[in-house]
């Protein structure tokens, strides 16, 4: 028997998702290796005329994009958008999630809280029943990242959250920058005992450009293993 692999997960997460779009839609786009399977199969639907404008949530989704022919917009240009279909790196039963391990956090949450409904695509192995294994992604300023540094750990320590904060690295050893000029740093908690208060608290620190907590944000999680696809939440547009 073939094992069934994350990545064949991903994609029938994917085509399930891509479902939910009709002609005329106003798309987002997610980031990472799960929206890339999204896109690949979007493009398809385009190549055999499908019609709809769509926003990438990072440069690496637009480059994927324009490859594919796809009609890419600003969010700007288009702010209301009908549907953002986005990976995550884990989700909990209250649809949850932690993002930005790609780094596309903050272009992420814009886009998706934009769209009328955002849907994750994830492959059963995102799902936790508390958050936090995934190390936090937070988007900092470059100036004061010492001092944003500290001022994360005492607040994650006051809504039980502990472990070391570490600046991201590309694979070369250099900072990491994201596609905003920002710095992202990884929170190494191991588990977030209060999601909701630490994304409030993370919020008002003023060098935190937008942390990775999406809280409220997805209407639903469609996720997919060796025993099939499973819905968290509702496809619908019910609000
Ligand atoms: O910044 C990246 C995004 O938040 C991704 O959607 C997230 O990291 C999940 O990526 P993947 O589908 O590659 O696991």
């Amino acid at each position: 028997m073939t094992a069934f692999s994350s990545d064949a997960a991903k994609r029938l997460a994917a085509a399930e998702a891509l479902k939910l779009v009709a002609p005329g839609m106003r798309l987002g786009l997610g980031t990472g290796s799960t929206a890339r399977h999204f896109v690949d199969l979007l493009g398809a639907r385009v190549a055999g005329g499908l019609d709809v404008i769509c926003v990438p949530t990072s440069e690496q989704t637009r480059a994927q994009a324009e490859q594919l022919f796809i009609p890419l917009a600003t969010i700007d240009s288009v702010p209301e958008l009908d549907l953002t279909v986005d990976g995550a790196d884990e989700f909990d039963a209250r649809l949850r999630l932690i993002k930005g391990g790609g780094g596309a956090l903050l272009r992420e949450k814009i886009v998706a809280t934009a769209s009328r409904r955002m849907i994750v695509i994830a492959d059963s192995s995102k799902q936790v029943k508390t958050l936090g294994a995934f190390p936090l992604p937070v988007e900092v300023t470059p100036f004061g990242l010492e001092v944003t540094c500290r001022m994360i750990r005492a607040t994650a320590e006051a809504t039980g959250a502990t472990g070391s904060i570490r600046p991201r690295q590309t694979a070369g050893g250099k900072a990491f920058i994201s596609d905003n000029g920002n710095y992202i740093v990884d929170c190494h908690f191991g588990a977030l005992p209060d999601p909701d208060e630490l994304a409030r608290r993370l919020s008002a620190i003023p060098g935190v450009v937008e942390h990775g907590l999406f809280i409220g944000v997805a209407k639903a999680v469609i996720s997919a293993g060796p025993e099939g696809v499973e819905i968290f939440g509702r496809l619908d547009e019910a609000p």
